[in-house]
């Protein structure tokens, strides 16, 4: 990945160790993120199944023990790591940051999977959620989404290395205006509007 330098997570508290997990914690989200992708292809037999809930279930126990408050998870908070560090947020990669302009790469994967080859539409809109979010959070005060408007303009394809503009439009007092573009190859795949607007910090 290129080494950017990419503002803290927005709502970092000084004392709040940016790389909790460390490598540790990066390979447990990889291993998920390949375990939910060998999940949603798979057609094995029952048994085999049976065997796999069941480890699955043991390892999630031995985590459950650990879970902690949302202030203090990890995931979410590394924004080394691909998606935030998230199981949930897309796992899209930023390689470029200005105060009006991130550009970002992505790949979606099995896991990611609608109908028809193409990418499931409601992830499509996660991830603008996420990367149009992020960025109206980032050095500016705290914003939530007003609205997203999403164009699906082509199918998206798995396993195919995308990239994603992303920019300001405008700014009108607490309101902020944000777009972003998924592409391949120079070609738009799907576009999006938002309107993010400012909170008082919690
Ligand atoms: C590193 C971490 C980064 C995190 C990344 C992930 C971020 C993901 C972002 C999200 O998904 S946030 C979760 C999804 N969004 C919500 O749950 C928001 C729920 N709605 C609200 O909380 C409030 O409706 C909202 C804060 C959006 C606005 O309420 P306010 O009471 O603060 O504002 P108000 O209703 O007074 O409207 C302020 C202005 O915005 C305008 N506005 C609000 N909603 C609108 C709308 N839907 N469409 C058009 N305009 C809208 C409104 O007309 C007005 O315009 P003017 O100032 O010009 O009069």
């Amino acid at each position: 990945m290129v080494s950017i330098d990419i503002p803290p997570h927005p709502w970092w508290k000084p004392g709040l160790d940016l790389h909790r997990g460390g490598d540790s914690y990066a390979h447990l989200l990889s291993a998920t993120r390949g375990l939910l992708d060998a999940v949603a292809g798979v057609d094995a037999p029952e048994a085999v199944l049976a065997e796999v809930a069941g480890e699955v279930s043991r390892i999630a126990g031995r985590l459950n023990s650990y879970t902690t408050s949302d202030e203090s998870q990890i995931a979410g908070t590394r924004m080394d790591l691909p998606g935030r560090g998230h199981p949930l947020v897309v796992p899209y990669r930023t390689t470029s940051w200005t105060s009006v302009r991130m550009t970002a790469e992505v790949t979606f994967t099995r896991i990611h999977l609608g109908d028809g080859g193409a990418v499931h539409g409601g992830v499509t809109a996660l991830l603008f959620d996420e990367v149009l979010g992020r960025f109206a959070n980032h050095g500016r005060q705290p914003a939530r989404t007003a609205f997203l408007h999403v164009n699906y303009r082509r199918l998206v394809p798995l396993d195919v290395d995308l990239d994603i503009l992303t920019k300001v439009d405008r700014a009108e007092g607490r309101k902020l205006y944000i777009t972003a573009e998924l592409s391949h190859d120079g070609t738009v795949l799907a576009d999006a509007e938002g309107l993010f607007v400012a909170v008082s910090a919690q």
